[in-house]
C-alpha cells in the first residue's frame, strides 16, 4: 500500500455498556478510498467518529496524517467529515453557504457556480437549506465539503437521500479526489456506489474489520 494516512490499530468502542468495536484494525492510504460496510448497528459510525475525533477509543490506537484525530481547527483544515445534517445558518442561502465555504477557506478546488451545478443545486440557489429536499440538502452538504481543500474525507452514508444519476456522479466525484492524492473513508449501505467509487470494502462484523476486497 502506499504511504498510509489513516491507521487504526486494536479499536475499541463500548457504548451503554455494550462493546460495539472489540479490536479493529482498517490502514486507508494516500488516494485511496475504503468502504466500510456492515449492517445497521455494527458500529460503522461509531469508527468514523473515532477516526474524526468525535470520540475517544476506550482501548488502541488510531493516527490520521501521522497524529491522533483532534477535534480542534488544525485538524479540520485537512480533514472534512459528511455526517449528520448541521445546523445550517440562518438567512443564508444555498449559494451563499458555498460562498461562506470559499470565504473562509483559502484554495477551494473549484467556485461557487461549478459547485451549483456540479451538485444539481443551480436552480435552488436562491432558496434556504431547510426550504429544499433531503437529497437537495445532502447534495448541499456534499457541495460544501467538496467545494473547499481537504487530504481526508470522512463520509458516513453519503448516499443518503440521494437519487441513482446523482450516486453514479457522487462516486466520480470521489474518485477524482482520490486521483488528486485525497483519501476516502465511507460508511455506506450502497455496494453500488462502494463499486461505482473503486473502493476497497471493510466489512464490520461481530467488532472487528474485514477487508474484503
Ligand atoms: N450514545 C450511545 N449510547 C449507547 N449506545 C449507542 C450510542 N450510540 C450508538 N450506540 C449503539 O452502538 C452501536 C453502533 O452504532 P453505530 O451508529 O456506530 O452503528 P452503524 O453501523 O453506523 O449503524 P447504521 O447502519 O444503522 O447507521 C449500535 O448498537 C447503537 O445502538
Amino acid at each position: 500500500m502506499s504511504e498510509a494516512i489513516i491507521v487504526a490499530r486494536g479499536v475499541e468502542v463500548t457504548l451503554g455498556g455494550n462493546p460495539v468495536l472489540q479490536g479493529v484494525d482498517v490502514e486507508v492510504g494516500h488516494g485511496e478510498i475504503v468502504a466500510v460496510t456492515g449492517p445497521n448497528g455494527v458500529g460503522k459510525s461509531t469508527l468514523l467518529r473515532c477516526l474524526a475525533g468525535l470520540r475517544t477509543a476506550d482501548a488502541g490506537e488510531i493516527a490520521v496524517l501521522g497524529g491522533p484525530p483532534r477535534d480542534e481547527p488544525a485538524f479540520w483544515r485537512d480533514v472534512a467529515l459528511v455526517a449528520d445534517e448541521p445546523a445550517w445558518y440562518p438567512g443564508l442561502t444555498v449559494r451563499e453557504h458555498l460562498e461562506l465555504m470559499a470565504a473562509v477557506h483559502t484554495g477551494s478546488r473549484m467556485d461557487v457556480g461549478e459547485a451549483l451545478e456540479s451538485f444539481g443545486l443551480a436552480s435552488r440557489a436562491d432558496a434556504a437549506p431547510p426550504a429544499l429536499s433531503t437529497g437537495q440538502r445532502q447534495r448541499l452538504m456534499l457541495a460544501m465539503t467538496l467545494l473547499r481543500p481537504s487530504r481526508v474525507l470522512l463520509l458516513d452514508e453519503p448516499e443518503r437521500g440521494l437519487d441513482a444519476e446523482f450516486r453514479r456522479l457522487l462516486a466520480s466525484i470521489l474518485t477524482d479526489y482520490a486521483a488528486q492524492g485525497g483519501t476516502v473513508v465511507m460508511a455506506t449501505h450502497d455496494p453500488g456506489l462502494a463499486e461505482a467509487a473503486r473502493s476497497r470494502r471493510v466489512a464490520l462484523a461481530d467488532g472487528r474489520a474485514e477487508s474484503t476486497v
